[in-house]
């Protein structure tokens, strides 16, 4: 099988490609530099093939795509930063990414007969009510301009394609690239006290956990709409921080505050963003293990704990 996966010099395709190589797969990474730039880890996506990819160029997607020719295309390239894509002069920018983008990889997909997996997110809700959301809920209405490019992007991929996954996920953490963590961390190592929305509810997805699911899916044609993050419950990024200093072993204090207390986002994001993912082990596949772990095992990755 050979894979195409955008997205490499970020947290989930870093992580994706190493799992390809680690099940003997064909991994071709890709991103918009000219060559690999994630962390110099030695780790297999450092010297794997790679191909620089504009996404927003529909001929240079069409051309690259079909001269790699893949089974399947795992895309994980993406606009991520939520509050700056609230600027007047970046929407055009991240609709550009997150929706046109997708819609020239579909397309190609289409056309060589590859699987796609998209990775989408939870700002595809509202975030009222307490009830998990489930995989197959059209009800969406994304609260910021982050989230509406993602869900026109799913929009791309369920309309353009048959043999596609759609995989919801939020909160993510990994190796390669910014995250809440490495935030969290910088900041307690500096402030006595952190003030932390304990009003906004998920569960954090750790990239290397979840790579493993991604690469099971694509083993099998259960197309459809998942949701996938780590186990272990639904907590607010209040509850998050605790955790992380308490298994960073930093005495930093953390101050529950509401969203509107704590003031300083631009984009709105939602209350519930609990994910629904029963679906997945209905389907037959591995849950992710608790983010508890997950989160042990990070702060051993990222060189915090020994
Ligand atoms: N991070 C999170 O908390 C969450 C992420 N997701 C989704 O998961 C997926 C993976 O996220 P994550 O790994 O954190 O993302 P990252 O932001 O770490 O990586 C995204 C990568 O895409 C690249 N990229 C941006 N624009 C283009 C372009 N025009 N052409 C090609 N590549 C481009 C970025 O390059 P550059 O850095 O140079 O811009 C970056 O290397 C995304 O689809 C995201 O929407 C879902 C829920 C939560
Ligand atoms: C740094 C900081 C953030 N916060 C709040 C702001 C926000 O509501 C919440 C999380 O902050 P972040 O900026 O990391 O969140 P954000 O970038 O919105 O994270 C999201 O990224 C996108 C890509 C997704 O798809 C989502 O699943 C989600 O992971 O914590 C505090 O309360 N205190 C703090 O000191």
């Amino acid at each position: 099988m050979k894979v195409l996966v955008t997205g490499v010099g970020g947290q989930l395709g870093h992580d994706v490609m190493n799992e390809l190589a680690k099940r003997g797969y064909e991994g071709v990474g890709s991103d918009i530099a000219p060559v690999y730039s994630g962390v110099a880890d030695g780790s297999a996506v450092t010297t794997m093939p790679y191909v620089s990819m504009d996404i927003t160029n529909a001929a240079a997607v069409a051309e690259t795509i079909k001269s790699v020719n893949p089974d399947v295309i795992v895309h994980c390239a993406a606009w991520t930063a939520v509050d700056l894509a609230e600027d007047e002069d970046k929407k055009a920018k991240v609709f550009a990414i997150n929706a046109e983008g997708t819609e020239n990889i579909a397309r190609v997909a289409k056309e060589i007969d590859a699987k796609m997996v998209y990775i989408s997110t939870d700002y595809v809700f509202n975030g009222r009510g307490t009830s998990p959301w489930k995989p197959d809920c059209k009800d969406y209405e994304p609260l910021n301009v982050y989230g509406e490019s993602k869900l026109k992007g799913e929009l791309a991929v369920s309309g353009t394609l048959e043999k596609y996954f759609i995989v919801r996920i939020a909160w993510v953490f990994g190796l390669n690239g910014k995250n809440f963590i490495k935030t969290m961390l910088k900041v307690g190592e500096t402030h006595d006290t952190v003030r932390v929305v304990y009003d906004q509810i998920g569960t954090p997805t750790y990239t290397l956990d979840l790579s493993r699911l991604l690469v099971d899916m694509i083993e099998t044609d259960k197309y459809g709409y998942y949701h996938a993050t780590n186990e272990g419950g639904f907590i607010s990024w209040y509850e998050f921080t605790k955790e992380i200093y308490k298994q960073a072993g930093l005495p930093t204090k953390v101050l529950p505050v509401t969203t509107a207390e704590y003031g300083l986002s631009k984009a709105a994001r939602p209350f519930n963003s609990r994910l629904d993912k029963s679906k997945l082990v209905e389907a037959g596949f591995k849950p992710l293990p608790t983010w508890q772990d997950a989160l042990g095992r990070y702060l051993k990755e990222i060189g915090v704990l020994a």
